[in-house]
């Protein structure tokens, strides 16, 4: 019989709910070279029964023990969280996959944490499409970069933006046009609902240059991001229609593209930049 000659990574899930039940139960299920050692919520007890059934249970702890008892940590809590959650993570040199991805902009000293020490902050392309494809072109010169998002008016209820200038969305009946500016602008209106739009400046030309236009729109049923991207190297534009999970701010490709991320990390054959 072969020694199992490599010591699995242990992971943890800061946040239990569209996107963090997923991505704990498919590290249960079995992700090549990991293992499941850690979770956190806000209400342990809302969720200790279906935690308690996974084959290998793992401890239900304060997000403040994660950094301790694993080597990967992947953050998908609150925006106001990531801090907590990643500075300790990456302070001890680990890696954190982050999926709050606004939230980097107003903590952008974690990357410089992260250096300091050799730990690592990993965004996947989560409810966005074409990362790789920017990550390359921004390897030449990226000319603009936009994003153009619809959603229905449920994905996009209670972000500060509207309140803040008196935007009402309940109740149309067509499309609206209820943001245009920066990434940078638009993580700030809208927490909750456009981690995408960071996250594509981040892969390109960062939170300032990136154009995003935003639409409340009662025509669709998905969470629609369209990205364009003019470089010298290639012209392209992506669209992605994603479908809401039990969280109609969170499309359902989200922890896929966690879980697709995590098996990369050990993955024999690796696909994609
Ligand atoms: N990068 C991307 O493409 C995308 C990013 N996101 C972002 O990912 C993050 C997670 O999204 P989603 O899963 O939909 O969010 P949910 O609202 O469905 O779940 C949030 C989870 O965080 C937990 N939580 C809240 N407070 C604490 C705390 N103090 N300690 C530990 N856990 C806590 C909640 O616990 P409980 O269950 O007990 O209430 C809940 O399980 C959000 O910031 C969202 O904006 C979302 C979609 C796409
Ligand atoms: O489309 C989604 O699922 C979520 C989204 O826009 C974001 O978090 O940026």
């Amino acid at each position: 019989m072969m020694a199992d000659s490599k010591a699995k990574t242990r992971v943890a899930v800061a946040g239990l709910g569209a996107i963090g039940t997923d991505v704990a139960k498919a590290l249960d299920q079995g992700i090549e070279g990991l293992t499941l050692v850690a979770v956190s919520a806000n209400s342990p007890d809302k969720h200790r029964g279906w935690v308690a059934e996974l084959k290998s249970a793992p401890k239900l702890v304060p997000i403040e023990q994660l950094a301790e008892v694993a080597d990967i940590v992947v953050e998908c809590a609150p925006s106001k969280l990531v801090r907590s959650i990643v500075a300790p993570v990456v302070e001890r040199g680990k890696t954190a996959v982050v999926l709050s991805v606004g939230a980097l902009l107003q903590n952008e000293d974690l990357v410089d944490l992260a250096r300091a020490h050799g730990g690592q902050i990993i965004v996947p392309n989560g409810a966005l499409i074409g990362l790789d494809a920017v990550t390359a072109a921004a390897v030449g010169t990226i000319h603009s970069a936009k994003l153009v998002t619809r959603k229905p008016v449920a994905g996009l209820v209670g972000a500060p933006h509207l309140a803040e200038n008196n935007i009402q969305i309940e109740g149309i009946t067509e499309p609206l046009r209820i943001f245009e500016g920066s990434a940078r602008d638009a993580a700030k209106g809208f927490p909750a609902n456009l981690n995408v739009a960071v996250a594509l400046s981040l892969a390109g030309i960062g939170p300032d240059r990136t154009r995003v236009e935003i639409w409340a729109d009662p025509t669709v049923t998905r969470n629609t991001h369209r990205i364009e991207v003019d470089s010298d190297s290639a012209r392209f534009s992506m669209m992605i229609e994603n479908i809401p999970s039990e969280n109609p701010k969170t499309g359902r490709i989200t922890a896929l593209s966690v879980i697709a991320c995590l098996r990369k990390l050990r993955a024999s054959l690796r696909i994609g930049t």
